[in-house]
């Protein structure tokens, strides 16, 4: 297994970034008419018709929304300069002046540029169930960026320090506010903050480079990172799509008995899967990923850590959640953890996969080559879940300017605790591991 891991750490490609066209694939096209011919199917289409009609997602930004709402991107865009800096202050009370003083920024921005009474006008009309006023992209675009506001907001410097971490609640401007409850309830989460999806799937634009920056004016290093920080994610999605419809296939093909395409389909979803994790271990590397500046200038922001609500994390990718769904990888979030940050759309999706449990389906059944071909995959993710904890550990760095903090555990902790960023992740994901070793 050692010179496994090697070899697949090893292997370090440049991806190009291309430029992603506005034309469906031919994928799209079959996954979409598929849509109706079973109901795994169906909800697979679905993911892709909520998600921009595309897979990865393809939200859509200022261009395609209404101009009363284009006002938050010239807000953002005007403070992301003022968020990083270069030496982060261990003074508590310097940190505070500077927080306080990017928030009354914000604030003043804020008022100067957003029509309330138009906002809200034009946020009533859109979500009206008969408006195309704002198509589906366009919301996932204004997702991000309100998250991405409200992120700036909560932490008001980069890195983050201990003083906003300190913060148990906060009291956000009205022009934040007001629209978030829209987004929710078009999106379908419930989280006050961000998530992968709006702050990684739905931060590329069509050319796949960021759209709502925090690394601006830092340097070439700082952005790479920034950019694989997000396009690792949804790169893995391309590679992934076809996999997600073999396994709908095999699904029902199980449902109907028809073995033999059940195993043939679970066949190719496991060559597959061999693609997309190929793609994540020669991409998760020190030049995409600087490790030592992955944590400042990439992972606090994405915490949130207010009245006890968990940030962004990597957990809240739709691979492995897929891939922990199909295969009964259990425990599952409960519905209410899984709503704060994944969109209905995809909740469904993997909702739709535990309900079946193919597994224990296929222990009932008792077909011995289904099975091989389901543990087949149980073996890759465990290995893939392995080798993430081995590479990640590159990127748990310490800064004295914060409090220990998972973004998506949300685990601050005192400093008279004496444990490290390391140890809590490592401990963190060991528990992961065992799930999977144990299943
Ligand atoms: C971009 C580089 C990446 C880095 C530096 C990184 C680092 C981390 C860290 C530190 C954690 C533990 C903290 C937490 O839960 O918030 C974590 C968790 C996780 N990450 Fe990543 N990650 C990266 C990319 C990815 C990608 C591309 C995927 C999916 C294909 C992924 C999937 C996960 C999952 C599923 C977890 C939860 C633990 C588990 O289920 O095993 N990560 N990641």
């Amino acid at each position: 297994m050692a010179s496994l891991l090697s070899w697949i750490f090893s292997r370090a490609s440049a991806t190009s970034l291309a430029v992603h066209d506005n034309e469906p694939s031919i994928l799209y096209n079959q996954i979409i008419r598929e849509g109706s011919e079973h109901h795994f199917a169906g909800r697979l289409a679905e993911l892709l018709t909520n998600s921009g009609n595309a897979w990865p997602p393809k939200a859509t930004h200022a261009e395609t929304w209404p101009s009363p709402l284009r006002k938050y991107n010239i807000v953002y865009q005007r403070i992301a300069p003022f968020l990083p800096v270069r030496e982060s202050s261990l003074d508590d009370a310097e940190n505070r002046r500077l927080i306080d003083k990017t928030r009354a920024l914000i604030r003043a921005l804020l008022e100067e540029e957003i029509p309330i009474p138009a906002v809200c006008e034009t946020l009533e009309e859109c979500s009206r169930y008969d408006n195309d006023t704002m198509p589906m992209s366009g919301w996932l675009g204004f997702y991000s960026c309100l998250a991405s506001l409200r992120h700036a907001y909560r932490w008001g410097v980069l890195p983050v320090v201990r003083e906003a971490q300190n913060e148990k609640s906060l009291q956000f401007p009205r022009e934040l506010d007001i629209p978030w409850p829209y987004i929710q309830r078009r999106v379908g989460i419930t989280s006050p903050g961000g998530s992968l999806s709006s702050n990684s799937y739905y931060n590329l634009d069509a050319r796949r480079e960021i759209v709502y920056s925090i690394t601006s004016g830092m340097g070439e290093e700082h952005n790479r990172t920034e950019l694989w920080n997000g396009l690792l994610f949804v790169e893995v999605e391309d590679k992934a799509l076809p996999m997600y419809r073999h396994i709908s296939q095999a699904a029902h093909f199980l449902e109907i008995e028809d073995y033999p395409s059940t195993i043939s389909t679970l066949e190719i979803a496991n060559e597959e899967l061999k693609v997309a994790f190929k793609h994540f271990y020669d991409n998760m590397n020190d030049y995409n990923l600087v490790p030592s500046l992955w944590l400042p200038y990439c992972q606090g922001f994405q915490g949130w850590t207010l009245e006890g609500i968990n940030g962004v994390s990597g957990g809240q990718n739709i691979l492995i959640r897929t891939l922990d769904s199909f295969l009964g990888i259990r425990p599952w979030p409960t519905e209410e953890e899984e709503a704060l940050h994944l969109p209905l759309a995809q909740r469904n999706w993997l909702n739709c996969l535990r309900n079946f449990d193919i597994r224990a389906v296929a222990q009932k059944k008792g077909n011995e080559e289904v099975i091989k071909q389901l543990d087949h995959m149980v073996t890759q993710l465990r290995l893939w879940r392995m080798g993430h904890m081995r590479r990640m550990q590159r990127y748990q760095v310490h800064r004295p300017e914060r409090n220990k903090m998972t973004a998506g555990k949300s685990l601050v902790q005192d400093d008279s605790v004496q444990t490290s960023d390391e140890s809590v992740m490592v401990n963190h994901l060991k528990q992961m591991l065992s799930r999977i070793v144990h299943t």
